[in-house]
């Protein structure tokens, strides 16, 4: 133990039991960094060399155990990797790499194998390399309290568990559920864990660090089980009849759920398969020559990108305007009490601040509060609020049809119909109750910002808080600047977004704003499709095996069909034919007009809806295909490829025409809004990370084939000729 030590306090007590408190100056939450491994030695080194000291509890000094390892981190490996890379060659940076990379799963190891026995008392959160570390403990006690969740969820941004955790929980549980657990990421509660295995006692949260000492004081055994002689694997060994028995399945839900396009997961199946058959030390270097591998991916690395490092910054105000006082948002006031406006009323009062909800007459808005009850309740039967919460959630909530209800509220929200003329009423009638600070939010869709706040008496306080459906599950908002916005409508709005646990991204006003524009280009490339006669199961599966979570007929379902057809109409009327695809219209006059079909909500659309059973493509729909083209004439990589380059495109097209500033908005708003295959990173990382040049060859081999809407725009052209990149700019800001 050195002075140099600031990261854990370290005490031993009159039993010679030895706790490590981790907690970390001037953070929040601990994160494992390499002086935090360092330390970590040097504990383990102490606890051996020390004669009167029996064993050591390791808990933190904060309300959470630790959010895992800092992902920055990872990112600077892989800058190191190409520095040693230029310097010395490949086989040297890689055998640099490698040794860097394996640090936590040595150190981990080394604590394992010391002699003495560790055990980890975890309250709070304990994710990732921090539950490794606990994996890593002989014996693990949780707090039994609402918020402590294991798991190793590196999965989410690309990764997977590199410092033993595939090795230890593919030992600790049945292999297909350990899979089932990396695959997913998911946290997990404290019960279930002792249930699978992964603890070995819950306890109140104020008896952790107590019991965990009296483990050791008991002569708990410093040897893990899997060091024991003999040791048998729960589902044993992988070559025999019952081990085989998941290999097959097991390749099976890898494919369906990843169609291949995630590394990070194919890792973690051989990882396992090969860790099972060796010994542990031996496990834990097939995992970390894996790990490397898996690091210096282009998927882990965009994944990294924005999923961590961009959604981190947005979230922490990176795009708030400076210099604004932070706003004070106790009430806020939603009219429309609609199927968002309720939505919009659910979050906020769930987030604490008191809402009027306001509609045209009582009925209509109580109709919206009871929508907040049903939804409160759904979480009170999954578990995951109590009835007190619904009660106080409910207590928070004002329907009403009176405006002079809003007269103390900071900021209002209107979601009434997307109307030009019922919303300009609303805005006059909203305007003259509220109090002068407050900030007006409009939830349209459709309408420009700009062309509303026309009527506004202060276009400057004016803004769009642009919510995606269903309210309560979407974490994007989009915060729309009129030409007359404010910054500190723009501040206040992002400030809001905030307090609901929300990402909010800046868009400059347009038509679409930023996510609906990309997916209606998605979208409409599966109408493209239908029309020149694709098989639509073809075309479903093309777009889920691009990395889409759903295909662009059903997702077009989900949104009514009759909606694309109203905008499409819309379109024509103002921007002429010439602004509108004719194929689109043809197909969508034929299934909402002459059909009937509106989508989910009559249940028949691209689908059919049963009542009880699954929905099934409708068989109709290649009856109205012009013609049909038989399933080997038709080139699935290239579906998948116009999927994404046509919402790259449009997103590139953002960045061009200013509506987009900032590339690590367009990529997490692309994941969050519309789900843009994450494995990309998001649709500007997705041709960032391809390099421009490629994408143009790309695009342009569409072009010749399909038109110009795959025409790529001056600043990709630009960038394909000077090996720009869209985050070059932010490098140059930072
Ligand atoms: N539905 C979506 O997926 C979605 C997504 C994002 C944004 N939006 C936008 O949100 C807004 C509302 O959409 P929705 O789907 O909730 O519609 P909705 O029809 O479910 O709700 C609109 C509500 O506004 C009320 N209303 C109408 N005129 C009013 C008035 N003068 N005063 C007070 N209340 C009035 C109606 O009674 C109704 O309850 C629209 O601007 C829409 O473009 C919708």
């Amino acid at each position: 133990m050195t002075e140099a030590q600031t990261n854990f306090r370290f005490e031993t007590d009159a039993d010679g039991i030895a706790l490590a408190t981790w907690d970390m100056p001037g953070r929040s939450m601990n994160v494992i960094t390499m002086a935090v491994m360092d330390e970590l030695e040097a504990i383990v080194d102490a606890v051996v060399a020390d004669a009167n000291i029996k064993g050591c509890v390791v808990t933190s000094g904060k309300p959470n155990f630790s959010g895992g390892a800092d992902l920055t981190m990872l990112q600077g490996l892989g800058a190191e990797y190409e520095r040693l890379k230029a310097a010395d060659g490949e086989e040297a940076a890689m055998r640099h790499f490698f040794e860097a990379s394996r640090r936590l799963s040595l150190v981990f190891r080394k604590l394992e194998t010391c002699g003495k026995p560790f055990a980890a008392a975890v309250q709070g959160l304990c994710l990732g390399g921090a539950f490794e570390l606990a994996l890593s403990c002989h014996h693990r006690v949780l707090a039994d309290d609402d918020k402590t969740r294991v798991g190793l969820p590196e999965i989410k941004v690309g990764l997977f568990p590199g410092g033993g955790g595939t090795q230890r929980v593919a030992r600790l549980m049945q292999t297909g559920d350990a899979l089932q657990m990396l695959f997913k990421g998911e946290q997990i509660r404290p019960l279930a864990a002792r249930n699978m295995g992964l603890a070995h006692e819950v306890a109140p949260a104020a008896e952790i660090v107590e019991r965990a000492k009296a483990w050791i004081r008991d002569g708990g055994s410093a040897v893990a089980p899997w060091d024991v002689p003999k040791f048998k694997a729960p589902s044993g060994k992988v070559y025999s009849p019952a081990g085989m028995m998941i290999w097959p399945p097991a390749n099976a839900i890898y494919r369906r759920e990843t169609h291949d396009n995630y590394p990070a997961a194919k890792a973690i199946l051989a990882s396992v398969y090969e860790g099972l058959q060796l010994p542990m030390d031996l496990g834990l270097r097939v995992e970390s020559r894996y790990f490397a591998h898996i690091l210096r991916t282009k998927e882990a690395q965009a994944m990294i990108r924005t999923l961590f490092i961009s959604m981190g910054e947005i979230n922490k105000g990176a795009r708030r305007p400076k210099d604004v006082e932070p706003s004070k948002i106790g009430k806020v006031g939603v009219v429309g009490a609609g199927f968002m406006g309720a939505g919009i009323a659910y979050v906020t009062a769930q987030a604490g601040m008191e809402v009027v909800l306001i509609d045209r007459d009582q009925a209509a808005a109580d109709a919206g509060k009871a929508h907040c009850h049903k939804l409160i309740t759904g979480q009170i039967n999954r578990g995951k609020a109590k009835t007190a919460d619904r009660d106080a959630l409910l207590a928070r909530i004002t329907a009403t049809p009176d405006y002079a209800a809003l007269g103390d509220c900071d900021l209002v929200v209107e979601a009434v119909f997307e109307d030009p003329a019922v919303k300009a009423e609303v805005i006059g009638k909203v305007e003259a109750a509220l109090p002068a600070h407050a900030i007006f939010a409009s939830n349209t869709s459709t309408l420009p910002i700009s062309g509303l706040a026309k009527v506004s008496k202060r276009p400057e306080q004016f803004v769009g808080i642009h919510f995606f459906s269903p309210v309560e599950k979407m974490l994007l908002v989009e915060v729309i600047r009129g030409t007359q916005t404010g910054d500190r409508a723009v501040a206040t709005a992002l400030d809001y977004v905030r307090a609901i646990k929300k990402t909010g991204i800046v868009v400059n006003d347009a038509r679409g704003f930023f996510a609906n524009r990309c997916v209606l280009a998605y979208v409409k490339e599966g109408h493209k499709m239908l029309m020149e006669g694709v098989p639509p199961a073809m075309i479903e599966n093309a777009g889920r095996m691009a990395g889409m979570p759903v295909g662009p007929l059903s997702l077009n379902d989900e949104v009514a069909l009759d909606l694309g057809l109203k905008i499409l109409k819309a379109t024509e009327a103002q921007l002429g034919e010439a602004a509108i695809d004719p194929d689109q219209k043809r197909l969508l006059t034929e299934v909402v007009e002459n059909r009937g079909r509106l989508g989910r909500k009559n249940k028949r659309g691209f689908y059919d809806y049963p009542e009880g059973g699954q929905k099934k493509l409708w068989p109709g729909l290649s009856e109205i295909q012009p013609n049909r083209l038989d399933p080997d004439d038709v080139d699935v990589t290239e579906l998948k490829h116009r999927f994404l380059v046509a919402q790259a495109l449009e997103a590139a097209r953002t960045v061009q025409e200013g509506v987009i500033t900032d590339p690590r908005e367009a990529d997490v708003g692309s994941i969050l809004g519309f789900g843009f295959a994450p494995f990309t990173g998001g649709a500007l990382s997705y041709i960032d990370f391809m390099g421009a040049a490629a994408f143009v060859e790309l695009a342009r081999a569409l072009e010749a084939k399909h038109g110009p809407r795959f025409t790529p725009p001056d600043n990709l052209l630009q960038m394909a000729g000077n090996g720009g990149r869209f985050y070059d700019a932010l490098k140059r800001a930072a």
